[in-house]
């Protein structure tokens, strides 16, 4: 049979293996390529599609990403998404320009016209945008087929010429009938026949692991949390007693978590297993440090000294696994992409580093799917589905500078907030919650005296890949009674704030 090709197009977009995702969720094999492909490198391939991916920048701008105009007399179908909406619209003689009013997260989006798109599609449902340009006016032969209330072009098509452009994003969940739109366009207009099953994840990663790795030695940074945890025992089962793992306690670890991991480890694993204390040395390297980048990336190198020192102990090491998952890489700005935030495994690494390699085995993975290569490895139920805890930890949760006095207040209300949600009935529908020591302090009165102490900020959102989130709708009761708790149990802090943003356009994290 015939290897059916749906290739993406990068323009830079945060959500672009969202994308390659959503297409290898509906059985077809994917690839994302540069912009600057080639036009023959793409006859070449011989794509059964073409999506263009959303990106940072505006197309009306001099230095921004292009595509060569033959792509659409190819004959091959095309679907743009936002930034590659617009980019259609531009190339073809449309116009785009920038908006009043940005448009951000869920609306309503209403189809106005027939499409091959919008094949058993409801008429009205909701949609995520996050654009602030929009198309103004379409090329010729080309017709609006929906819009929602502040955009009049929110897709467009050229059904003949096989061109169909979505302002909105229709691979994030939040869209509500994406994954159906997407499935028409590979299924109704590129006619697809989906024949490609995502072949044994664990097997095949084994096998290249242990090609690789060969008899040498490996270091496995692991912090407890699911995806180094899954990287681990995909390494353990390539390279058994070759592998040691290292946990370190940097200090910026939750209330009481260096014991639990600690404890987790040994009873669920057989590993070769150190835990260095490293508390003094990172909490010195952020004094007076309060640039959230700066932060990060001190803090990715810091774990990477770490390391090295340790390998030297244990004799030649080659290779360091980390448990790096694709948000992690998207953030850090790679290609095209802004960078959102440098994360410590990623755009926080050293220039020089000390290993011949750094092996990532989850890297082109999502959170959904990494927890369930760990279920098909056999890890415990409630390490999978742990609520994920940056790298950088605590100190990412501290505005401004990092100090022992605010660790302490912190991990004290965290504590509190999380194992209030723990004990309710809303835990199974937050995937992510945490307090934040905001930078601000303010006046309170307490025992009939002034205090000026610290704010808290409560995060908790709902989310499945974490590249998008909606803040959870916690019920006022439960937010007023873990209110009282904290600034009743915890010294210095007088006001709690509930966080109302979603990701976009905010992000997960506050640093
Ligand atoms: N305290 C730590 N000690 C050793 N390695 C760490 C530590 N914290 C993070 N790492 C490394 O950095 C990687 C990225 O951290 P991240 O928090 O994203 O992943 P995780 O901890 O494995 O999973 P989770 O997202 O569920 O917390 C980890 O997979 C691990 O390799
Ligand atoms: O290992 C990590 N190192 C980091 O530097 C880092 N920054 C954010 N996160 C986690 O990633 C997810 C998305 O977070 P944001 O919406 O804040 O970007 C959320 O789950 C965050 O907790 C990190 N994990
Ligand atoms: N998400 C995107 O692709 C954004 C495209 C463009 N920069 C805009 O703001 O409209
Ligand atoms: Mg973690």
């Amino acid at each position: 049979m015939e290897k059916e090709l749906v290739l993406i197009i990068d323009f830079g977009g945060q959500y672009n293996q969202l994308i390659a995702r959503r297409v290898r969720d509906l059985k077809v094999y994917s690839e994302i390529v540069p912009h600057t492909v080639s036009l023959e490198r793409i006859k070449e391939l011989n794509p059964k599609a073409i999506i263009f991916t959303g990106g940072p920048n505006s197309v009306y701008e001099e230095n921004s990403p292009k595509i060569n105009k033959e792509i659409f007399n190819l004959g091959i179908p095309i679907l743009g998404i936002c930034y590659g909406a617009q980019l259609i619209a531009y190339s073809l003689g449309g116009e785009v320009k920038k908006a009043e009013t940005r448009e951000y997260g869920k609306v309503e989006l209403e189809i106005i016209a027939e499409s091959k798109l919008y094949e058993n599609v409801e008429k009205k449902s909701v949609c995520w945008m996050s654009h602030t340009d929009y198309v103004e006016s379409l090329p010729e032969g080309f017709v609006v087929t929906a819009r929602t209330e502040s955009c009049k072009t929110a897709s467009f098509e050229n059904e003949g010429k096989k061109i169909f452009a979505v302002q909105y994003h229709p691979e994030v969940l939040h869209t509500q009938e994406g994954e159906k739109i997407i499935s028409n366009f590979l299924y109704n207009v590129a006619k697809v026949n989906g024949t490609w099953i995502m072949s044994e994840f664990v097997e095949n990663k084994v096998k290249e692991l242990r090609e690789k790795i060969g008899n040498k030695k490996v270091l496995c940074a692991l912090s407890g949390g699911v995806d180094s945890s899954v990287a681990s025992v995909l390494v353990s089962k390539a390279v058994g007693n070759q592998l040691t793992c290292i946990f370190v306690d940097h200090g910026l670890l939750r209330k009481n978590e260096a014991e639990q991991v600690e404890e987790a480890i040994a009873k669920n694993y057989e590993l070769n297993f150190i835990k260095v204390d490293a508390k003094d040395r990172f909490l010195n390297k952020l004094k007076g440090i309060t640039d959230p980048e700066t932060k990060r990336k001190i803090i990715g190198e810091e774990f990477i000294r770490v390391f090295e020192e340790e390998a030297k102990k244990i004799g030649e090491v080659d290779f360091l696994v980390q448990g790096t998952i694709y948000p992690d890489v998207i953030e850090s700005g790679v290609g095209d992409s802004a960078v959102i935030k440098s994360h410590h495994n990623v755009g926080g690494l050293p220039e020089n580093v000390d290993f011949k390699e750094i092996i990532e085995p989850l890297r082109d993975l999502f959170k959904d799917e990494v927890r369930k290569v760990g279920l098909e490895l056999g890890l415990p139920h409630h390490l999978v589905f742990r609520q994920p805890f940056p790298g950088p930890g605590l100190a990412i949760r501290i505005i401004g500078e990092v100090t022992e006095e605010k660790l302490e207040i912190l991990r004290e209300a965290d504590a509190i907030f999380r194992e209030e949600i723990m004990n309710s009935v809303e835990e199974p529908n937050i995937n992510q919650y945490f307090a934040v020591l905001t930078n601000i302090k303010s006046v309170g009165v307490m025992g009939d005296g002034r205090t000026y102490d610290y704010t808290i900020a409560l995060r908790a959102v709902q989310t499945i890949d974490f590249m998008t989130a909606e803040f959870a709708q916690i019920p006022w009761e439960l937010l007023g009674h873990i209110s009282s708790r904290i600034v009743n149990e915890v010294e210095h802090v007088n006001r709690i704030v509930y966080d109302i943003t979603n990701k976009p356009p905010a992000t997960i994290e506050w640093e």
